[in-house]
């Protein structure tokens, strides 16, 4: 396909995305309906789709127009190219450029457009990332790296490194965890590498991993991974020496996990109930969340975000604290994460959750920022009372 086709077959996929179907769905349909199009027609389209999902407000600003071909005219102007180059009605490629799309200069947009937001998230987002809102928000408009979790329970990050690299794959260690790859080159191959199909590496983002480092564990310690759902964490845990047992409300949700334990040879145990009485070394609570911090990899949930189910999450993540907290034992560690950034998902539900519980205390408390490289991420670790 030319540039100018590519461009054509996005704008169509925006055009279904922008009135309601998840972009997922509609790239696998418009693949599966144009069987002419190779991988690399298949990956350039959905780089320009996600592209403008990111970038969707200051796009269509640029491009004149909230629909796919303003967000497509929009993108090229952003990087600073002349539309009038590729839409020129020629082959496959879009009508030419009207006089009516010359779309407005960004420099005079509103914050929230500037920086791709929701009006009503500027207001809490600012309140949380204060002086480093912009820099932060600057970030999750562009592509996110993609990040290996090196198992340690089986191999060293540098051998791990050059079998990736026997296998094409280029690799930089990541300064947030010390089991932490960054893939420079190739990641559509890791899923076929000797390295990741022998169970030593694993996708994980570089904060996440850095959280999951973070939570103190004993030898042979057992964790109860609370919403355990794919069990990254769980994996990350169980490779440090953890005996974990996994837990989900929605047990479909773990149905990966015995397959991805048995690559790496982790023993985890997926649990539908846990008994009232039992209790463990350490909780893991990572709750359900608005994702703010991974935005840049699901850019459709930023725009389909409310006020009413940013509440709805709050209220879940205070009650799954609460539940959690009772199957610590004396002098047990409870661990509470996010990949959010937003304070009232964050602090604020580790102090309502100290306010209201007796003798914890909290031992560390981190945000992650998407300027740090990886995913916006918050980790909080609190000490149960010892009786
Ligand atoms: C952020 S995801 C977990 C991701 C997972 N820990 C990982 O690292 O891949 C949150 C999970 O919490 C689960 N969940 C939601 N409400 C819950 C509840 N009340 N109790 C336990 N798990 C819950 C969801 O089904 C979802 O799988």
């Amino acid at each position: 396909m030319t540039p100018g086709a590519r461009i054509a077959a996005a704008i169509a996929v925006l055009d279904e995305v922008l009135s309601g179907a998840p972009a997922e769905k509609v790239l696998t349909t418009w693949a599966r309906r144009n069987r002419y199009a190779g991988s690399g027609d298949r990956a350039a389209i959905r780089d320009h789709v996600y592209d403008a999902l990111r970038c969707r407000r200051s796009f269509a600003w640029l491009g004149g127009a909230e629909t796919g071909r303003g967000l497509m005219l929009g993108a090229q102007r952003a990087s600073g190219t002349d539309p009038s180059s590729l839409f020129t009605g020629e082959g496959y490629a879009p009508a030419p450029v009207g006089a009516e799309e010359a779309g407005q200069d960004l420099s005079n947009a509103p914050d929230a457009v500037r920086l791709d937001m929701p009006d009503w998230l500027m207001g809490p987002l600012s309140d949380s990332l204060g002086d480093r809102t912009e820099p932060a928000l600057a970030v999750l408009r562009t592509r996110a790296p993609v990040f290996l979790r090196v198992n340690i329970a089986r191999a060293d990050r540098e051998d791990v490194r050059a079998m990736l690299a026997a296998d094409g794959i280029e690799t930089a260690p990541h300064p947030l965890a010390d089991t932490a790859l960054e893939v420079t080159s190739n990641p559509r191959r890791v899923a076929q590498s000797r390295a990741y199909l022998d169970g030593l590496v694993e996708l994980q983002d570089a904060s996440s991993q850095a959280a999951c480092a973070a939570v103190p564990l004993e030898p042979g310690a057992r964790v109860l991974d609370y919403c355990a759902g794919g069990g990254g964490k769980a994996l990350a845990l169980a490779a440090r020496g953890a005996r974990v047992t996994a837990h989900d409300s929605d047990p479909r949700r773990m149905r990966d996990l015995p397959v991805r334990a048995e690559r790496a040879g982790a023993a985890i145990v997926t649990e539908e109930t846990i008994a009232d009485a039992d209790r463990f070394d350490v909780v893991l609570c990572d709750v359900p969340c608005t994702g703010s911090g991974t935005w840049r990899r699901t850019p459709e949930a930023k725009w389909l975000l409310t006020p009413e189910r940013l509440d709805d999450l709050c209220r879940t993540q205070a009650e799954i604290l609460a539940t959690a907290a009772r199957h610590v034992k004396p002098g047990g560690t409870l661990v509470y994460m996010t990949c959010s950034m937003l304070t009232a998902e964050n602090s604020a539900q580790i102090e309502e959750f100290l306010a209201a519980s007796k003798g914890w205390t909290l031992t560390l408390s981190r945000r992650f920022s998407p300027e740090d490289g990886g995913d916006g991420f918050f980790v909080a670790v609190m000490d149960a009372p010892s009786t």
